[in-house]
């Protein structure tokens, strides 16, 4: 059975058809235009890939499952789980108003049509956020792995933690999000797919099923493949993916604010492949400084550049600021699962040869992923990461809104905009009829 995978690659103008191959990590990718073939290469990377890349490889549902990862060694991850923080500590955020609500910003490409490869080169670029449809993962894949996902996000918090751990930083997490004073209404699942770890050998097997023939599927290999890629290596790719659970937040913020889900941010890696259900939350950040909300759509995968990514292309491609605020009371829950893509930790990160003109210079000083990691895992999530490794005051990212994080919530009694709310429910009533739609 031969199914049509989500990732195109994402080339920065100008390198489509130019470069024959590109790697990174172990992927190694052949030609770079809509439908390449991965082929996972044995040998160290040269340089790592910008990516999104699917092939159209059978996913086998009946091959053997993938072990799921969580570090228990290493400096980072012996730090104690941060405290457990409570309601009065999680920020409000300045919502955008309803009528500014404009989805022509967000650009949507079709993987399926000619020219998808140029449309994803100039969706990173402009925006570096994009909507991708008609990407071949069967609804069955996320719908199962959404369904094991709210089944296991059900359970006592008790059981999550025996199960998974506490997050440090991989493992099951609630309110806090890495260890320096960021907090939000979630709870979330953050699993690797590397090796030099320990498996979450309890993780409910049918969940740990259904995250592996997502990936399986959405990386265009069989799962036996994907095994022996993650398996028994000695340094792989640091891939991760992360179950976010946003449960509805009794809190009512005042006027025009929503609660925190997700605190502003860029994501550090190359590339963030996320897919959500019905329930709206995200909002990127336009370079005019304006939020939009990004209308949810379970059929859809939605991608981000990456800080890396941003390097290695110079600042051709900009990562882009995301956040998620939190469901109201009475809404339904909103589940996200997001794959993050990012190289081997010893891999040099700077900018790509094939991207440069004559002359030009690096805007960055040369670092490694394992380098920056450390230096994100140091940071608040609102923090410039790039700023310590900028060599050049151009890249400064535009100057703070107004519609930056607000002080910390410290009442119960206020409410959200009545028009959000409307939005919201529009989104939603919208998102479940296109689904209608879709599987009728
Ligand atoms: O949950 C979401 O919708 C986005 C979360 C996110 O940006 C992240 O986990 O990095
Ligand atoms: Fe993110």
């Amino acid at each position: 059975m031969g199914i049509a995978s989500i990732a195109q690659l994402a080339a920065p103008a100008g390198l489509t058809g130019q470069t024959e191959r590109l790697t990174a990590g172990y992927v190694s990718v052949r030609k770079i235009k809509p439908c390449s073939t991965l082929h996972f290469s044995p040998y160290p990377p040269a340089a790592p890939l910008f990516l999104l890349c699917l092939g159209s490889t059978a996913a086998e549902l009946s091959c053997p499952p993938l072990c799921f990862h969580v570090h228990k060694q290493g400096k980072e991850k012996s730090s104690p789980p941060p405290p457990p923080c409570s309601m009065d500590q999680i920020p409000l955020m300045r919502c955008p108003k309803a009528n500014n609500v404009d989805q022509a910003a967000i650009p949507c490409v079709d993987l399926s049509a000619p020219g998808a490869a140029a449309a994803v080169a100039d969706a990173c670029r402009s925006v570096g956020f994009f909507r991708a449809i008609n990407h071949g993962v069967p609804a069955a894949i996320t719908d199962a792995l959404e369904a094991h996902a709210m089944a296991f996000f059900a359970l006592p918090a008790q059981d999550k933690l025996d199960m998974s751990g506490a997050a440090r930083p991989l493992g099951y997490g609630s309110k806090t999000i890495g260890s320096n004073g960021d907090v939000g209404w979630l709870e979330y699942l953050l699993l690797s797919v590397s090796s030099n770890s320990v498996k979450i050998s309890s993780l409910p097997p049918s969940l740990r099923a259904a995250c592996e023939g997502l990936i399986a599927e959405g990386l265009g290999v069989d799962r036996g493949l994907l095994r022996g890629m993650v398996v028994g290596r000695e340094e792989g790719s640091d891939e991760l993916l992360r179950v976010n659970h946003y449960p509805p937040c009794p809190l009512r913020p005042p006027g025009e604010c929503g609660v925190t889900g997700f605190g502003e941010h860029t994501d550090p890696q190359i590339i963030s492949v996320l897919r959500s259900n019905c329930t709206a939350g995200l909002q990127i950040k336009l370079r005019d400084g304006r939020w939009v909300p990004v209308s949810p759509d379970p059929e859809s995968f939605f991608v981000n550049v990456g800080d890396s990514l941003q390097v290695l292309t110079n600042g051709r491609l900009r990562s882009v600021k995301h956040r998620v605020v939190a469901p109201e009371a009475g809404a339904h829950s909103r589940l996200s699962v997001i794959y993050f893509g990012g190289p081997a930790p010893s891999q040099r990160i700077a900018p790509l040869p094939e991207v440069m003109r004559e002359g030009e210079q690096s805007l960055y000083r040369e670092f490694t992923w394992g380098e920056y990691k450390r230096a994100a895992y140091k940071t608040r999530l609102a923090d410039h990461r790039l700023g310590a490794f900028e060599l050049r005051a151009a890249t400064q990212p535009p100057a703070a809104s107004s519609a930056d994080p607000q002080p910390h919530c410290s009442s119960s009694s206020c409410c959200m905009q009545p028009q959000q709310q409307q939005v919201a429910k529009d989104q939603r009533r919208a998102c479940l009829s296109r689904r209608r739609g879709f599987c009728a």
